[in-house]
């Protein structure tokens, strides 16, 4: 097949519908040995013909481009959406790799619930360049635009949020991001393309830690951005060629594994979740659950208008309040693993003051509502009632 009737026919493919793309979107098979899978193409160079010919006009250094890494980039792109993606090395590289874009005197308005190591990136990798940031909690939309002016150039929000649960709507902040021109990037990790589709809602970037449910199997750290804009998507790739937090073909194909069972497992996902928020909402010691499906949830309406489900992200706090029985419960548990991380095809349990937000200053982690007996679940893919016997005998 030629090159134009292989363009053709992967461009069909992203007219199907998304358990279709999860599967073939982007793709086609290797066209040197057919191989259904693209080989992992471990190497760092490609031959050229003579100086500045490339064999290949697309390939020459594995950090401008690896034919396994593309494969991953098509599929993220088709299943968000977009028209471009970019893999990286890690969930914070991709996010790092927007970031680089502004200068000092620019500002910087994000959601003032965030994963941990971006607030850390924000407020101390940054904090010197003389970009200003703003934490604000975007469903408060006129506090939002009472912070907007002509330095504005970028709103970063994280629906749902980690590890709070708390959502932003997508659709109405675009509207006036759209129209002061400012850029909007979407922290979609905890709802995955299955769940929602931000560059569909009006964001102009999408960002992944394809490290959680994108890769889905707590084997690899990876990271991505997809957009729909072509200049936009050439924009993030130059920094990224030129700064160099590239993924590695063996991680670009794991995580391209991974994307094509995504449907069936956050299907799973979801219908765990909604389960062990059942038992849990029903449990004397339990005081709040934080589940966007749970109609009590501020933000439900929300979830309801962009997400096609709600996840297998929960998080609660103890009637008791106390960190010990936090603690006791966790160090108790049996089949969710206490760890950090999220979206694999196993449960896992954390204590986010303790662990993946320990980064945030414990005054700041008070005041948006991350107390020392906050526990996160990241509820897997297992038989529900092995998950609720195990969260049932850590809580007697
Ligand atoms: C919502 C969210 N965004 C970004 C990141 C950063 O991703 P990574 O660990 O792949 O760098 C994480 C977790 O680490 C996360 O939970
Ligand atoms: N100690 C790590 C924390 C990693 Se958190 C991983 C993931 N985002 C999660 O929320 O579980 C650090 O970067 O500080």
């Amino acid at each position: 097949i030629d090159q134009t009737e292989l363009a053709k026919r992967i461009k069909k493919k992203d007219k199907m519908k998304f358990n279709t793309k999860v599967i073939h979107g982007g793709q086609h098979h290797d066209p040197s040995t057919g191989a259904v899978m693209p080989p992992v193409y471990q190497t760092s160079t490609f031959v050229q013909t003579s100086p500045g010919k490339p064999l290949n006009p697309d390939y020459e250094y594995s950090r401008a481009a690896n034919p396994t890494r593309s494969a991953l980039e098509n599929a993220l792109a088709s299943i968000e959406n977009g028209t471009r993606g970019l893999a990286f090395s890690s969930g914070l590289a991709a996010t790092d790799c927007i970031l680089r874009s502004f200068k000092a005197g620019d500002e910087i308005i994000a959601m003032d619930d965030l994963y941990g190591g971006t607030y850390r990136m924000f407020t101390r990798i940054y904090k010197d360049s003389g970009i200003k940031f703003h934490f604000v909690d975007m469903n408060d939309l006129e506090k939002f635009k009472s912070l907007i002016n002509e330095n504005t150039k970028l709103v970063w929000v994280e629906t749902p949020t980690n590890p709070l649960m708390k959502l932003a709507d997508i659709q109405e902040i675009a509207k006036i991001t759209k129209e002061k021109k400012i850029l909007f990037a979407v922290d979609n990790t905890f709802a995955t393309p299955y769940l929602q589709k931000p560059l569909d809602l009006g964001a102009d970037i999408v960002m992944h830690s394809a490290t959680k449910y994108l890769g889905g199997h707590s084997d690899v750290i990876a990271g991505a951005l997809i957009v729909k804009d072509e200049a936009l998507g050439d924009q993030l790739h130059f920094q990224q060629f030129a700064t160099g937090a590239t993924l590695g073909p063996m991680d670009s194909f794991l995580v391209l594994r991974g994307i094509k069972t995504l449907h069936l497992r956050v299907q799973r996902h979801c219908e765990n979740g909604v389960k062990v928020v059942e038992f849990l909402s029903n449990h004397p010691k339990i005081k709040t659950v934080y589940f966007p499906g749970l109609p009590s949830h501020p933000y439900h309406e929300i979830a309801k208008k962009q997400m096609s489900g709600f996840g297998g992200m929960v998080s609660f706090t103890f009637v008791s309040g106390k960190k010990e029985e936090a603690v006791n419960f966790l160090e108790r548990l049996n089949v969710f693993t206490l760890a950090e991380s999220l979206g694999g095809v196993e449960s896992l349990a954390n204590h986010p003051a303790l662990m993946t937000h320990a980064s945030i200053p414990e005054d700041k982690r008070k005041e948006i509502g991350i107390t020392d007996d906050l526990v996160r679940l990241s509820v897997g893919i297992e038989d529900a009632e092995d998950l609720i016997a195990d969260l049932m005998q850590a809580l007697a």
